[in-house]
């Protein structure tokens, strides 16, 4: 709703829709009723909008999107008739005006803002554009290049920046509603036509043309795929070369484009996953809701690799005070200047921003060998390298040296959380907490709850990711967790594909056009082919440990693809050593190159175990890939790893480079259609028997007997699951 009041000369129109005053359809009807009022009242002079609560407006209700009348598109009119008004206008911004919250402030003759306030355009991020003339006023507001640059990236701006652009007119410290009455007071009589930005002419540039070419290019390399940047890139472009009228309809034309592109749908849906995990429940009842977390005063990392280096990183721009421990002083002092250096990097990011990184400090951040220094602290987070043995010895440790009720987490990527926690004297404090490297840029933190991890240790565990500016997702204890779990089957598909006739850069093609950042080759470059290998002969799939006799291509009476061991036992580990299933300029390089030397060694390889090649399409790389990794996530989901298909999706965007665009794998999968996937793996199943992977799961073949129903209804049809939550 909009509350209109009137105090002396002017009309007070305030947007009230809690938590965010979006833009309702009753918001809309309430604030144009306003309008009407104060235009009809003699004695007003003129008028001030403001949101309730501290918040101007978080722009159109994105939830009413999806009901059957989309009402964001009413607001264009709704701004028009704010500009058209003949008294004068002042939106007083406090909190947030975003999207259509901004193109209502932007309607407005002035704006005035509180100096934390932050604005910005990011219709962009769910795959719209600014369709209520906002690509039009922007513009003629703040110049092309900045408004460009709002619209395509969807950016937040603090209100001093908003200042310098001259996106508002005034900011201050103090109450911004009794500044906006004093502003809206002093200009009453004073001429609106130079306030009507739909009036004012585009700034120009000495090299518009020049200017926006490259922009495009600039665009377009981002988005790979997602389309709504170009199109707000077209809106712009459209303001920079027509008139108000001529442009507003080529931004209505453009965004009826995202509205039928799907896209729009998939980013609406990532948008309320990352919202919907941070309410997780556990078995119990325990929920967000009742389970309070434990503060995080002190915290520790041990083991100071590259995950180790990362989390420090993390951890100190959070501001958390620090103990950072290794073995002996050789490692410390190691990763102590790797510490250094990413520390350095990140301060000299935020340089100028309001925020500072305190790490020569000791007290805030403190390199040692002594385990005793951890007695105090609230929390650690154990980053040693994969082995069941040491993180068992160094837990046992943690338990001992620290005090009752600390929280001891470890950074996993797949082993076993109660087998950790059972070296320990108090199970409910143990935690997984799987970082993504490297570690203080990826967004995602994969939380493993074991058995006896208690409500408190999660919702900490919850809180320490909100902290860290990441996505928190809890997860249940299985080998992989979800994130991997559903990885292996992708990549050994992929893999699968060489052996039968493909090559790793048609394959990584394939999914960087399907709007993955790396494909599964170049990602394993990245990482490390030595990860995958050493892990394998832990599990005794390959190494010493392999019974004589196993068949090369067989392990438990499954298609196994010995490729990546043997590249591994020639040194071809990836990047770090200049060759892997692309060769590199050097040890350590960068830029991949198809490598002949593979393509001869795949050959040798298909002709010495009699694989007959054949051409492999597109349509069948892709498939094969990701509908594998989704029919692991619908086992995931039956087994109640996961709560729901959304964490699934928040996993993949988040930490495994999954196109948003695309809304995450089992959006994916909801668009495509459960009983095409369902069809399809039975079909490849067919051919390769002994793929368990494409076995299709239970699950999935469940929902399409049920008629594929919509993704929010598909964990109503586990009427018995065993939530390993
Ligand atoms: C505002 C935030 C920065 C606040 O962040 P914070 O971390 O403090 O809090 P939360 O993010 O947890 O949010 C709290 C709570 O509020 C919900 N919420 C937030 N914003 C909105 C919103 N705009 N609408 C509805 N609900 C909102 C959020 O979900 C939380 O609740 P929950 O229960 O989930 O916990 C941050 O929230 C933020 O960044 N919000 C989004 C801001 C944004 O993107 N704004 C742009 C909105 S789009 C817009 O304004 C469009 C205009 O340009 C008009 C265009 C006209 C044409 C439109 C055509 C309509 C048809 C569309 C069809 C779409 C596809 C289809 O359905 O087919």
């Amino acid at each position: 709703m909009a509350h209109y009041a009137r105090g002396s000369a002017v009309a007070v129109i305030r947007l009230c829709n809690p938590p965010v005053n979006a833009l309702s359809l009753a918001v809309l009807q309430a604030l144009e009723d306003g309008l009407k009022k104060a235009d009809a009242d003699p004695s007003v002079k003129a008028v001030m909008i403001c949101g309730e609560n501290g918040k101007f407006s978080a722009g159109a209700d994105i939830r009413g999107f999806s009901s059957p009348e989309r009402h964001g598109g009413a607001l264009g009119p709704i701004v028009s008739l704010i500009e058209s008004s003949e008294k004068p206008v002042v939106a007083a911004i406090e909190g947030v005006a975003l999207g259509g919250g901004l193109e209502v402030a932007l309607g407005c003759h002035y704006r005035i803002a509180h100096m934390k306030a932050q604005m910005g355009l990011p219709e962009v991020t769910i795959g719209l554009l600014p369709g209520a003339e906002g690509t039009q006023r922007l513009p003629r507001l703040i110049g092309v290049p900045a408004a460009l640059d709002m619209i395509t990236t969807g950016k937040h701006i603090p209100a001093t920046e908003a200042l310098k652009l001259g996106l508002v007119d005034e900011i201050v410290e103090e109450n911004t509603i009794e500044a906006a009455i004093r502003l809206a007071n002093k200009v009453i009589g004073q001429p609106l036509g130079p306030r009507r930005l739909s009036l004012k002419p585009i700034p120009r540039l000495p090299n518009m043309e020049a200017f926006l070419r490259e922009a495009l290019v600039r665009v377009k390399q981002q988005a790979r795929g997602w389309l709504a940047p170009e199109l707000c890139f077209q809106a712009v472009r459209a303001a920079a070369e027509r008139p108000f009228a001529a442009g507003v309809r080529r931004e209505r034309e453009l965004l009826q484009v995202l509205l039928t592109s799907g896209q729009a749908r998939a980013l609406q849906h990532a948008f309320f996953a990352e919202r919907a995990v941070r309410r997780w429940a556990a078995p119990s009842g325990a929920s967000w809701s009742s389970a309070a977390p434990q503060p995080v005063r002190k915290a520790a990392v041990v083991g100071l690799g590259t995950m180790g280096r990362g989390i420090v990183t993390s951890l100190v721009k959070a501001n958390i005070p620090l103990v950072a421990l290794e073995q002996n002083l050789e490692y410390l002092n190691k990763g102590r200047k790797a510490v250094m250096l990413l520390l350095e990097r990140e301060a000299m990011k935020m340089e100028g921003g309001a925020q500072t990184l305190d790490f020569h400090n000791p007290a805030r951040l403190h390199f040692t060998v002594d385990f005793d220094l951890l007695r105090d602290v609230d929390l650690v987070i154990e980053a040693v390298f994969e082995n069941m043995a040491l993180k068992k010895e160094i837990f046992h440790k943690l338990s001992k040296i620290c005090k009752p009720g600390a929280l001891l987490c470890t950074n996993t990527s797949a082993l076993n959380i109660d087998e950790i926690a059972s070296a320990t004297s108090c199970p409910q404090q143990v935690i997984g907490t799987h970082f993504f490297s490297p570690a203080h840029v990826m967004r995602l933190l994969e939380i493993i709850r074991g058995r006896h991890t208690s409500p408190t240790a999660i919702a900490t565990a919850m809180q320490l990711a909100k902290a860290l500016k990441k996505v928190g997702v809890v997860v249940g204890n299985c080998f992989g967790f979800v994130g991997n779990r559903m990885m292996f089957p992708y990549v050994q598909q992929a893999v699968f594909l060489l052996e039968e006739g493909s090559r790793p850069e048609a394959v990584d093609q394939v999914l960087e056009d399907f709007g993955f950042k790396l494909g599964p080759f170049r990602m394993s470059d990245l990482a490390g082919l030595d990860v995958g290998w050493r892990s394998r002969k832990d599990q005794g799939l390959t190494g010493p440990s392999l019974p004589s006799g196993t068949p090369a291509r067989q392990r438990h009476g499954q298609r196994y693809s010995p490729l990546p061991d043997l590249l591994c036992e020639q040194g071809r580990f990836g990047q770090k050593t200049g060759k892997g299933w692309y060769q590199y300029e050097q040890a350590g390089g960068r830029t991949a190159t198809p490598d002949p030397w593979l393509h001869s060694f795949l050959s040798h390889y298909r002709d010495t175990h009699h694989i007959k090649t054949r051409f492999i399409d597109q349509e069948e790389i892709l498939e094969r890939c990701l509908f594998s990794l989704i029919n692991e996530g619908f086992a995931i989901l039956a087994e109640g790893i996961a709560s729901g298909p959304e964490h699934l999706d928040v996993i993949y965007i988040n930490g495994y480079g999954w196109p948003k665009h695309r809304g995450g794998p089992m959006f994916y999968a909801s668009t495509v259609g459960l009983p095409r996937v369902l069809a399809k793996l039975q079909k490849y199943s067919e051919v390769h028997p002994d793929v368990p992977g494409l076995r299709p799961s239970a699950f999935l073949k469940k929902l399409v007997a049920a008629g594929n129903p919509p993704i929010k209804e598909w964990m109503s049809y586990l009427s018995q699951q065993s939530s390993k939550l």
